[in-house]
């Protein structure tokens, strides 16, 4: 111990005094000795920074933890640093001492196998501990404020001397760094202040280089958390973790935020860029500087056609009135007509059964002479009763009640059938004869093709189509434009056991569709010959026809059938009643 302490006498303390006095010191002397006293607790209470070094006497350059200054521990006592130690010559295998010339010997490692000086190194340590947490404080409340000048409280600190550790203004920079040997203290601008180096939460004289990267330590929210000294890594609770690198960690770390910021900084100006084109179109909205905005023109626009369309249904509305009422008209005059004729007929039939009671009660003589008179009479009645026996149903029993339908187009139908106007279109073979001789007369014939037009009607229900069926073959398409006037509904029928007619068959169907005669018209397509094996399927067909996409913006259904056996046909004809009556008006019987 006696060793230790001489050491310690023998060691000399650069330490800068209080900020007050260290310029006057610095410029007394190039270097600070002292030894070591007890005020270096002041100097971490105060704002003055207060730096204790140990150096070696020899070169007098402070000692390190490690490496070529790291201070090893001679026979007689004395400290020199490896360096140092390395220049001296050996003799004898033994080096001598610089200060008392007493020989120590060394081994094989040379000077590498001379002890350290751990006492010394333990206080390097300390102190360097010591001086690195007023130092932290100083860099936490540096990014907070302005620092002081170390030297002159009322100055402010630019610069920082990494070798001092002190903030200082430009001024006491020149004056505390004026001699020869502290010029050469490299100082920075107090952004370029070198990071601090965290330390071990578990050994505080340790500088936490590693960081353990098992989840359990990561996620450690209280306890000494993830970073670590060598100790700890090696012997410590994180042996045998995973670790990385402080600083490689910290840095990536930094990237990624930074790479966080770039990302915010361009979403930020995307959403401001939204937020201006949002701010842009409330104004076309709502209208700016006297001028409407879109949401009038919107407003206009929906009253115009309501406008036109309560002209429209006003006008409907008296064409469906004036349609109800010549009905009425005509029915109250034939009724009218009926019960003259038969209060004619009965007139004369009560006074010809007058007459004739009256004659049997005369004598024979007058009985013979009315004989001639009474026959005709009775002929005439006889006449009647035949033109009686003649009326209606209808006329017999009539029925007060008007039966009145819409149609989708709002117009009126008055009366128990619901006519229909339908034209039947296709590639010659597809089947459109057979389709409707089908529907007619429930027979299925081989039909020669049709040169021209079929035309039938066929009832169903309440409804009554007359239908168009027009010759497909190619010669005889362009006349299918005579026959759409007036069409409330096609009906395009398709081969579908024909698959190498199908493209054709579409060609065809996609050029009705752009008939403007046709645009209203409801469009059934019936997908025929479906008891053949082998023929496209309804699916198939709304694919390879795209009618989606074809018949978009109408009333449009495609129906699976077959002519042969009727399936199908009448489930085309319910849809087609469907889009002719308006929904709920009238319930099809
Ligand atoms: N197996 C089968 N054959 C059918 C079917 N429908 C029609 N055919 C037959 O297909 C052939 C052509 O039928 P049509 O009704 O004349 O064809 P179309 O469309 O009127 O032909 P064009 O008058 O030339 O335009 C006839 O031999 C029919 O018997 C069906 O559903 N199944
Ligand atoms: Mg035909």
């Amino acid at each position: 111990m006696a060793g230790e302490v001489d050491h310690f006498n023998s060691c000399t303390f650069n330490r800068p005094a209080k900020a007050n006095s260290k310029a006057n010191v610095s410029r007394e002397k190039d270097k600070h000795l002292f030894t070591n006293t007890n005020d270096s607790g002041s100097c971490i209470g105060s704002t003055v920074y207060c730096r204790q070094v140990l150096e070696c006497r020899v070169c007098e350059d402070v000692f390190g933890l490690q490496g070529d200054k790291v201070p090893r521990l001679l026979y007689c006592g004395h400290t020199v640093c490896h360096a140092c130690l390395l220049r001296l010559p050996l003799r004898e295998n033994a080096v001598q001492c610089p200060f008392d010339r007493q020989p120590t010997p060394v081994g094989n490692s040379g000077v590498w196998g001379l002890k350290k000086n751990f006492a010394l190194l333990e206080l390097l340590e300390r102190l360097q501990y010591s001086h690195e947490r007023v130092t932290l404080f100083y860099t936490a409340d540096l990014l907070e404020k302005e620092l002081p000048c170390d030297e002159n409280e009322q100055h402010t600190a630019v610069l920082y001397c990494t070798v001092c550790t002190s903030h200082l203004c430009e001024e006491c920079s020149e004056l505390t760094h004026a001699t020869r040997t502290l010029a050469r203290h490299r100082r920075v601008p107090l952004s370029d202040k070198p990071r601090e180096k965290p330390k071990c939460p578990s050994h505080p004289s340790h500088v936490a280089e590693f960081t353990c990267l098992e989840d359990d330590c990561q996620t450690l929210q209280s306890g000494p958390g993830p970073i670590m000294c060598f100790i700890c890594k090696d012997y410590g609770r994180h042996k045998n973790h995973k670790h990385a690198l402080v600083e490689t960690e910290a840095e990536n770390i930094r990237v990624t935020v930074i790479n966080a910021v770039q990302h915010m900084r361009k979403f930020m100006e995307e959403m401001s860029e939204t937020a201006h084109k949002l701010e842009q179109v409330i104004q076309r909205l709502e209208g700016a500087g006297g001028e409407g905005g879109t949401a009038d023109i919107a407003r206009a626009l929906v009253q115009t056609y309501f406008q036109q369309l309560l002209e429209t249904l006003q006008l409907q509305e008296a064409a469906a009135m004036t349609a109800v009422d010549t009905y009425i008209r005509e029915r109250l005059c034939s009724l009218r007509q009926l019960q003259e004729d038969l209060a004619t007929s009965l007139s004369q039939v009560a006074g010809v059964c007058v007459q004739c009671e009256q004659t049997i009660q005369q004598d024979d003589t007058r009985v013979l002479a009315a004989a001639r008179e009474i026959k005709e009479a009775l002929s005439s009645i006889e006449k009647q009763q035949q033109q009686y026996s003649e009326l209606t149903p209808e006329q017999l029993q009539p029925d007060p009640s008007i039966p009145i339908t819409f149609t989708k187009d709002n117009r009126v139908h008055i009366g128990p059938k619901i006519e229909m106007r339908v034209v039947t279109l296709g590639l010659d073979g597809a089947g459109k004869t057979s389709v409707l001789f089908k529907l007619k007369q429930n027979e299925f014939m081989t039909m020669l093709p049709t040169i021209g037009f079929n035309v039938e009607t066929v009832e169903y229900k309440n409804l009554k189509f007359t239908i168009w069926d027009v010759g497909g073959q190619h010669k005889l398409r362009p006349l299918w434009k005579h026959y759409y006037l007036n069409t409330q509904a096609v009906v395009f029928v398709i081969d579908s056991s024909n698959h190498d007619r199908l493209a054709e068959a579409h060609s065809e169907l996609a050029k009705l569709m752009s008939e403007k005669e046709l645009k209203d018209a409801s469009l059934l397509i019936l997908a025929n010959k479906q008891d053949i094996p082998g023929c496209a399927t309804i699916e198939e067909l709304t694919e390879q026809f795209a009618l989606y996409k074809l018949c978009c913006g109408r009333s449009w259904h495609i129906q699976a059938c077959d002519a042969q056996s009727g399936t199908g046909l009448h489930d085309g004809l319910d849809w087609l009643s469907r889009q002719l009556v308006a929904a709920g008006v009238y319930d099809i019987i």
